[in-house]
């Protein structure tokens, strides 16, 4: 892979936290739905700069967890502690106004329009102005277009897709959908960015070419970023630290080596022998 460009000027947005201080925490999180108890008294938190994994098998609540974090679903119980300020409920666009951005387990692009729109459609949320002024296209409108048009063209070097710029997504392969949602996601300029299962669906190189891209997201963006994966290979490569749920239960939290070697992950979910 090539090397990244220098002029990679985009960061996340200042949320005002320290690096390695808590930026989201998560306070004993219950969620059923009817019977089917999906969290029970979850709590685990995000440090500012790390990358943090969420993993285990089907159904044990990992997405739920995500849907929680930026508001999809509301907890029964529980509450979100983000930048120090405590929320029981929010809705989607709030998160994403507040600096949280995600992507999907299933790419959730618009698949007739180009990778330029659909990236151009995850900076949308941060123009200012009204569309209608927009039309008029002088003045501060014109000048404030052409910032954001900046930005996504960084995002679209930074991610090495200029080739497919004007390609409609429903077109593209698969790893490639997934990399142009991650550019939408980018193009909020998230403080804490959640990945949905980044790797689902990928080949071996795919997989190496989204794990490169999340590490330098990471590290030259200063993005926060959560993640769920089932690909323990790349969990345990590029996590800082990762919690493990089963049954809507946390049942360990740990660095990787730790959370590898615990006899009850192992029982649970990895499946290697005593
Ligand atoms: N909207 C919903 N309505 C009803 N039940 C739901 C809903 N969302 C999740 N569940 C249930 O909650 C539990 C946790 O599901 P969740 O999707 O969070 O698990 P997961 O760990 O992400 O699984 P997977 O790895 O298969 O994606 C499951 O029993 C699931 O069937």
């Amino acid at each position: 892979m090539n090397q990244r460009p220098d002029h990679m000027m985009l960061t996340a947005r200042d949320d005002g936290i320290a690096k390695g201080d808590v930026l989201l925490e998560a306070r004993n999180i219950s969620l059923a739905f009817g019977g089917v108890k999906a969290l029970t008294e979850i709590s685990l938190n995000i440090l500012k700069g790390e990358i943090r994994a969420i993993i285990g098998p089907n159904g044990a609540g990992k997405t739920s967890m995500l849907n929680v974090i930026n508001g999809f679903y509301t907890p029964q119980q529980g509450s979100i502690v983000f930048r120090g300020r405590e929320r029981r409920a929010m809705k989607p666009h709030h998160a994403v106004g507040q600096g949280i951005a995600r992507t999907f387990q299933n790419v959730a692009l618009f698949k007739g329009m180009s990778t330029l729109d659909n990236i151009m459609a995850g900076r949308s949320v941060m123009m200012k102005r009204h569309i209608g002024w927009q039309m008029l296209w002088h003045g501060p409108a014109l000048k404030e277009e052409i910032a954001h048009r900046e930005k996504v063209e960084e995002i679209i070097d930074f991610l090495e897709i200029q080739h497919i710029r004007h390609t409609p997504v429903g077109k593209l392969p698969y790893g490639l959908q997934k990399r142009v949602e991650l550019g939408r996601a980018l193009a909020m300029e998230p403080s804490l960015l959640l990945l949905d299962e980044p790797m689902a669906g990928m080949n071996l190189e795919e997989k190496e070419d989204m794990s490169r891209f999340i590490i330098d997201v990471n590290q030259q963006r200063g993005t926060t970023i959560a993640l769920i994966e089932h690909d323990m290979g790349v969990v345990m490569d590029l996590s800082d630290r990762v919690a493990v749920l089963d049954y809507g239960k946390k049942i360990a939290d740990g660095t990787p080596d730790a959370v590898k070697n615990d006899q009850g992950v192992i029982d649970a979910y990895l499946g290697v022998p005593r």
